[in-house]
């Protein structure tokens, strides 16, 4: 392809000779003969300082911020901008022949993106899904990495999409990806809010810049549909010219709301009102599947979907892997159960939930990720201690911090509550004390994992499945 066709949706400053380009990366390792090398300058690293090795090298041409003296450079005003209309043009714009809804909110974002897959799938409606837990193509399964991937790989899974005649695709798009223009020159058909609660501050800084990050979604689609009992929901879609649909619960004014709302350790049911009026009974269970229903049906609904197949869907509905997901404790007399909450907010909504249908005690096993918002580890520590009946504390994915140092900072937030803890540095110890010291009617939360397989240490990652960890345990008491 010609460089100035990859080119075409962007404001080039020089004149730039007219090259044939094989293929595109933003990462100098990536780089091989006829490769388009896009500059960027990160918080660790500055492709800019490898501009002229990359020619060397063999690449094309490079896109840069400012006149490096290379023969082949092509300068834009922000290169991070410039990669996603550059990747979108070099995979020939997949993501206009697709309908796009996008979610974005702190909590809340994956487990609605496959409801919505379910309901329009549900009627015929061939779909592709971008997210934390795998991305997909109609059935086929990608890994994913990100919630939201960089440009080159979001524009070439859109591609896949088109090719396997996908619809609609529904994709997370997370704050991080906003702010670094990911979805940069997308339109949205349809923008969706979920909530917003503290997480993140260590990327954005401030809750001001969070906040700004997330509206951007809203000045790139034609509908928002947001929720309105969060004070931020209205606020996000303000002045952003697109039509805007609402929901919430018990909010008369929402055009969908939930009322006569039932929870039980089966799921939640409840009226939804909105053009027509019906009962929704969703098989999972948690105080938050109101609004993710909630959320999913109001998406389907302003598509277009007939009232009775959106019931239908959701009452078909399974629930996704490692969110409020129950793990096989056969001949056990307690629960077991593996939750991604992972931000203040999460974790409170799990929590109370549980204790909404917990027979027996709520004991919470739980750590906080290392590399990350330092300041949800205290928070998170008193919301564990003063809603749960017991506390394991234990870590996360420490990544490069030492585990004992953010339990230090957990524990901070614990130390004016009166809830029993014990601390268990190595999780699956720690998940086999829970279960060793479990009892009859107790529910065992596994938090902050959710789908991962792995455990990211100082040392390195490991695998490290909950799933397994449960049944070794078992295997271990059955002994
Ligand atoms: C905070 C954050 O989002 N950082 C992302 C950002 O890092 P950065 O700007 O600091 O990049 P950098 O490492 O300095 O590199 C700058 C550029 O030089 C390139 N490079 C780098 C090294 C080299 O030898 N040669 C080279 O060319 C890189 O490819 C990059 O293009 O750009 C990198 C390249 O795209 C990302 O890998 C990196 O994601 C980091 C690893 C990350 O963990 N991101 C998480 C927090 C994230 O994005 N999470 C969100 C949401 C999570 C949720 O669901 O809650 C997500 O969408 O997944
Ligand atoms: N609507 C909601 N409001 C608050 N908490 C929720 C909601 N839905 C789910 N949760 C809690 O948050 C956790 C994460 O949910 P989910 O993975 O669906 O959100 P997400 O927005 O995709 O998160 P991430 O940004 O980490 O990918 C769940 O495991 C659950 O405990
Ligand atoms: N996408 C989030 C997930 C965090 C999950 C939790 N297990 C942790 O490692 O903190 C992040 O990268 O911040
Ligand atoms: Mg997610």
């Amino acid at each position: 392809m010609k460089l100035s066709q990859v080119l075409k949706d962007v404001k080039v400053k020089n004149e730039y000779k007219d090259v044939e380009i094989k293929d595109i990366t933003a990462d100098s390792r990536q780089v091989e003969e006829g490769y388009l090398f896009v500059c960027i300058k990160g918080a660790s690293f500055d492709g800019h300082s490898v501009a002229e090795e990359m020619l060397q090298k063999g690449a094309a041409a490079v896109v840069c911020e400012h006149d490096l003296g290379l023969e082949n450079q092509v300068i834009v005003e922000d290169t991070r901008m410039a990669y996603s209309p550059i990747c979108a043009a070099f995979f020939g714009n997949p993501a206009d022949s697709l309908k796009l809804i996008g979610l974005t909110g702190t909590n809340g974002k994956t487990t609605t993106t496959f409801l919505i897959k379910q309901i329009l799938e549900n009627v015929g409606k061939k779909c592709g899904l971008i997210g934390t837990v795998q991305n997909m193509v109609g059935s086929e399964i990608y890994p994913a990495h990100y919630t939201t991937p960089d440009p080159y790989e979001l524009q070439s899974l859109f591609r896949k999409m088109v090719d396997a005649s996908c619809e609609f695709c529904i994709m997370e798009v997370s704050s991080q990806a906003l702010a670094q223009g990911r979805v940069e020159g997308i339109h949205f058909y349809i923008g969706a809010f979920t909530n917003l609660t503290q997480d993140h501050l260590d990327y954005h800084k401030t809750w001001e810049n969070y906040f700004e990050a997330k509206k951007l979604l809203f000045k790139a689609c034609d509908i928002a549909v947001t929720n309105v009992d969060d004070e931020y929901g209205l606020k996000i879609v303000d002045g952003c010219g697109c039509k805007v649909v609402t929901y919430g619960v018990d909010n008369m004014k929402a055009d969908y709301t939930a009322r006569n709302v039932r929870f039980s350790s089966e799921g939640v049911k409840y009226d939804l009102i909105g053009e027509k009026i019906g009962r929704v009974n969703c098989p999972i269970p948690g105080r938050f599947s109101v609004y993710n229903s909630l959320c999913a049906t109001s998406v389907a609904l302003t598509l277009g979907v007939d009232f009775t197949d959106v019931l239908e869907a959701i009452s078909k509905s399974n629930g996704v892997k490692g969110r409020i997901e129950v793990v096989p404790t056969p001949n056990q007399d307690y629960t077991v159960i593996i939750d991604y909450a992972h931000s203040p907010d999460g974790l409170e909504n799990i929590i109370s939930s549980l204790k909404e249908i917990a027979k027996g005690r709520v004991v919470t096993v739980f750590g906080c990720g290392g590399d990350r918002d330092k300041t949800k580890r205290p928070k998170m520590g008193k919301i564990a201690a003063d809603l749960s009946d017991f506390c394991v504390v234990t870590s996360d994915n420490p990544r490069s911090e030492n585990p004992s140092d953010i339990i230090k900072d957990i524990l901070e937030g614990m130390k004016d509550s009166k809830t029993p803890y014990k601390v268990v540095e190595n999780r699956k110890e720690a998940i086999a004390w829970a279960m060793k010291n479990a009892k009859k009617d107790d529910i065992i939360l596994l938090a902050g994992k959710g789908h991962e397989t792995y455990q990211i240490l100082p040392t390195g990652t490991i695998h490290f499945d909950e799933r397994e960890a449960v049944a070794e345990v078992l295997e271990e008491l059955n002994k």
